[in-house]
């Protein structure tokens, strides 16, 4: 039997690489193609939703989704602690399975767990991110979720982030100075400079091509088979928890 798998955001960047894989794989059938133009009941017969649409339109999607009793996989950013917060509770009260992926691209899930590792090490912490023109939002998801994390390792905030009331010192997550770029020629680009005596560390990854996020898509969709509750991340889908078992975190 095949799985039905919707997708919302079908006609963007992300969601057209989805539907291939999931068109792709005898495994599923695609049955919906949702953009910002489809009606509420479209895809409601599918048993998978994969929402990579718009940060203001994916928490209602989602919503939508789980009163339907379809699992869920989100790659869509802006999911921060705060949205997260509710999802969790609705996710704990119904039992339903929701993966949350800020990052599809392994060297970006990777980089992330480096950064969560350093993190209680430095005081003085800034991310710089960079992404392409038509990014709709910013900071990126996947830098509200590092700043997350790493301040969540720390125990807390770093105490050095001098003159952070200045505009140019960019947005402050967690506590930790994010730095938004919007480039021709970017597709995305996150940078994690951790400073201390003597020393900076930079933990660097770049996306050139939407590619990178295949593997990461393929590896979500099968663990949504199997999971229950609210994941957020790669990290265990990818055998990473281990390493980061006596961090502590979000
Ligand atoms: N997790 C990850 O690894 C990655 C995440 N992303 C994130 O995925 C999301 C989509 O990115 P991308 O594909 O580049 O964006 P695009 O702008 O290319 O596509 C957006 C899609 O969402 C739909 N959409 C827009 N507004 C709404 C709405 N109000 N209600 C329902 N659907 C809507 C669009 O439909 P229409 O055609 O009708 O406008 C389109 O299908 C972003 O949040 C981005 O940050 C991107 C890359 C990787
Ligand atoms: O919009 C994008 O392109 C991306 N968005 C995600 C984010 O906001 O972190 C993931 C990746 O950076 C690409």
């Amino acid at each position: 039997m095949t799985v039905k798998v919707a997708v919302a955001g079908a006609t963007g960047r992300l969601g057209r690489l989805v539907c291939e894989i999931v068109e792709a794989d005898p495994a599923y059938e695609l049955v919906a193609k949702l953009s910002s133009r489809s009606g509420v009941e479209e895809g409601a017969n599918a048993q998978i939703l994969v929402d990579v649409s718009h940060p203001d339109a994916s928490p209602a999607i989602v919503e939508r989704a789980l009163d339907r009793g379809q699992r869920v996989l989100v790659g869509t950013s802006g999911w921060s602690e705060a949205k997260l917060a509710p999802l969790r509770e609705k996710v704990a009260e119904s039992g339903a399975t929701v993966i949350v992926v800020p990052n599809f691209s392994l060297g970006s899930v990777l980089g992330t767990v480096l950064a969560r590792i350093a993190a209680p090490f430095y005081d003085s912490i800034e991310i710089i991110e960079a992404h392409h023109p038509a990014k709709v939002d910013s900071p990126s998801g996947t830098a509200v979720r590092t700043a997350e994390l790493m301040a969540a390792a720390r125990g807390g905030a770093p105490t050095a982030a001098p003159f952070a009331d200045q505009p140019a010192r960019g947005e402050l997550v967690a506590g930790i100075p994010v730095h938004s770029l919007r480039l021709a020629g970017v597709v995305a680009k996150q940078e994690v400079r951790l400073g201390g005596p003597g020393e900076v560390l930079s933990i660097t990854h770049d996306t050139h091509s939407d590619e990178a996020y295949r593997a990461g898509i393929v590896a979500a969709l099968a663990a949504l088979q199997t999971a229950s509750g609210l994941t957020v991340g790669l990290e265990g889908v990818l055998g990473l928890d281990g390493i980061l078992a006596n961090q502590k975190g979000l």
